[in-house]
């Protein structure tokens, strides 16, 4: 049957469709539209045509028409098929404005099943509809709200005009409820915000770059870093306490560059390296023929050195209790005079103040003043020990390898043996100790890599226990050998260095045994003992 490009009035009989000419002769079926002519959406095309069923009577000629053209032009169930999956409504008119396609949406959004849709002519449901405007002027929208009357919804979106081959053919819009949209921006907004506060708190976790000599990730270590950082900001006097070695002097450095007496000078004093006699005129100075063997005209003392900046009296818990007092009178009237001297001179210092020795028991025991206690542990500065932040011994090694290497143009990493090593290690002399360790290994490595090997001896009991045995590595191959023989000479043990019955045991032939006893220098262990045991 010849199906030329003219309209055709259709109806659906029995649940099939039929074509009527506008004469009403029946020019093809559903099925055969379907079956014959494969460009018909078969969905598109019942749904819109089932959409007229009731209309009345179908041979009146009062249907809607559906055009060669409509048939031809508009499927695509591939097509279709994807627009459906999307979450904004998409609908295509054709130039009579009639609803050729919507998508899922529109029947989640709208409320109006899509078979119902397809068929209509907007220009009856929505007069004053965008899609219509764009029709006419063939130009594309830009997003506007619009009031669907039919549906009661404000809708916001966009409708384009479309072309094809230069002609046009009709229009697809593009839309969604504005109240969902709505609901997504204020989902969107409070989203940002949420994320906004985790953004500010992360940066108030960040510490200033005057910390970042300070090497560490342990959040319990991070929290004294992020407190020494707030009192560095004022001129209050500081107690950093903690173990030998754990960086008291890199954090009051820290502090230092961090405080407003940031490249003043820092003067660091080693209470515990300097007689007591001497510690006075060093700290203070004295004037000229203070004692004997004073120095002509004087000399200044740290506290002069060190004025507009930061002075570090380190190992404080050293000092005598005479010292401590002088020491707590200059905190406290932020004054002193040089040894000898009568002129009063302004203290124009900040003090910070570190100590390794347990001061709670020494103010027991009457070797610690208590005042001067209380005026230097207001806000306590206490370092954990290495072996209590393990989890910096990797990125500490890292760093350290890194400044030892530096210029070299070697990287030098640790071997996962070294690593397991240092983690059972309990680091009596803290960071130091670890540095001295792989500048030790650092100079004895022969690769890129420092090994167990590479080890300063003192080390070596911590080695790998797995199970009853100790590896020193994780070559599998020579952990199996070592097993491997100590199996052999337990088993030869047990069976009073009868070979037969220890090969028995072991469940291996006599050659493997012999190979293996051979291998192992097991030979003259075996033949001696079974003599022995004879
Ligand atoms: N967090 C760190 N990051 C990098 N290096 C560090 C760190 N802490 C300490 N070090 C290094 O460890 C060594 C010891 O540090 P520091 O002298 O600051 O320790 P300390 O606690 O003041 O020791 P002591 O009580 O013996 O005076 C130094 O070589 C220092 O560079």
């Amino acid at each position: 049957m010849a199906v030329s490009r003219t309209d055709y009035s259709v109806s659906v009989e029995y649940e099939d469709m039929i074509v009527w000419s506008e004469s009403s002769d029946i020019i093809f079926s559903y099925q055969y539209l379907y079956e014959n002519i494969k460009c018909v959406s078969k969905k598109l095309c019942y749904n819109a045509l089932k959409d007229h069923r009731g209309d009345g009577n179908q041979m009146n000629g009062k249907y809607n028409t559906i055009t060669m053209d409509f048939i031809n032009k508009w499927d695509n169930n591939f097509l279709l098929d994807i627009l459906d999956d999307i979450s904004d409504i998409v609908m295509i008119n054709d130039l009579e404005t009639r609803i050729v396609y919507v998508n899922k949406a529109y029947e989640k959004i709208l409320g109006v099943p899509q078979k119902k849709a397809i068929g209509k002519k907007l220009s009856d449901i929505e007069p004053n509809a965008t899609a219509i405007k764009v029709m006419n002027r063939g130009i594309a929208s830009h997003y506007i709200v619009e009031e669907l009357k039919s549906v009661g919804i404000s809708a916001v979106g966009v409708s384009f005009p479309i072309f094809k081959e230069g002609i046009l053919m009709g229009a697809v819009s593009i839309f969604n409820d504005l109240t969902q949209l709505n609901a997504l921006s204020e989902e969107l907004h409070r989203t940002q915000e949420i994320s906004k506060y985790y953004q500010d708190q992360l940066e108030k976790r960040k510490l200033s770059p005057s910390f970042s000599e300070y090497v560490c990730t342990n959040e319990k270590t991070r929290e004294v870093l992020f407190l020494a950082s707030k009192v560095a900001k004022t001129d209050s006097t500081i107690l950093i306490r903690g173990e030998s070695g754990v960086g008291k002097e890199v954090l009051a450095r820290a502090i230092c560059r961090e405080s407003k007496r940031s490249g003043m000078p820092f003067i660091k004093v080693n209470c515990a390296s300097i007689p007591e006699n001497l510690l006075e005129s060093e700290l203070f100075g004295y004037d000229e023929g203070a004692f004997t063997g004073a120095r002509k005209g004087g000399k200044m003392g740290k506290f002069e050195l060190a004025k507009g900046g930061t002075i570090f009296l380190d190992e404080i818990g050293d000092m005598t209790f005479n010292m401590q007092a002088k020491i707590l009178r200059v905190i406290q009237e932020k004054e002193f005079e040089r040894v000898g001297g009568t002129k009063t001179l302004p203290l124009d210092v900040r003090i910070i103040t570190a100590t390794n020795r347990d001061l709670e028991s020494m103010i027991a025991d009457g070797t610690f003043r208590s005042d001067l206690y209380y005026r230097l542990n207001v806000i306590p500065l206490n370092l954990p020990s290495l072996r209590e932040r393990k989890d910096d011994i990797i990125p500490l090694s890292r760093t350290i390898l890194e400044n030892l290497n530096k210029g070299c143009g070697e990287s030098v990493t640790i071997s996962p043996e070294v690593a397991i090593l240092f983690q059972k290690y309990d680091w009596p002399g803290n960071i130091r100790e670890l540095g001295n360790v792989l500048e030790h290994g650092n100079i004895v490595r022969t690769g890129d890599r420092i090994e167990i090997k590479d080890l300063p001896k003192y080390l070596l009991p911590y080695k790998l226990d797995i199970g009853n045995e100790s590896f020193e590595t994780f070559d599998l191959k020579t952990n199996v050998e070592i097993l491997e023989k100590g199996l052999i000479k337990e088993s030869l043990k047990r069976n009073s260095f009868n070979k037969s019955k220890a090969m028995d045991e072991l469940g291996i032939s006599r050659r493997n045994f012999y190979e293996k006893l051979a291998r192992y220098d097991l030979v003259d262990f075996c033949d001696e003992n079974s003599k022995t045991v004879k």
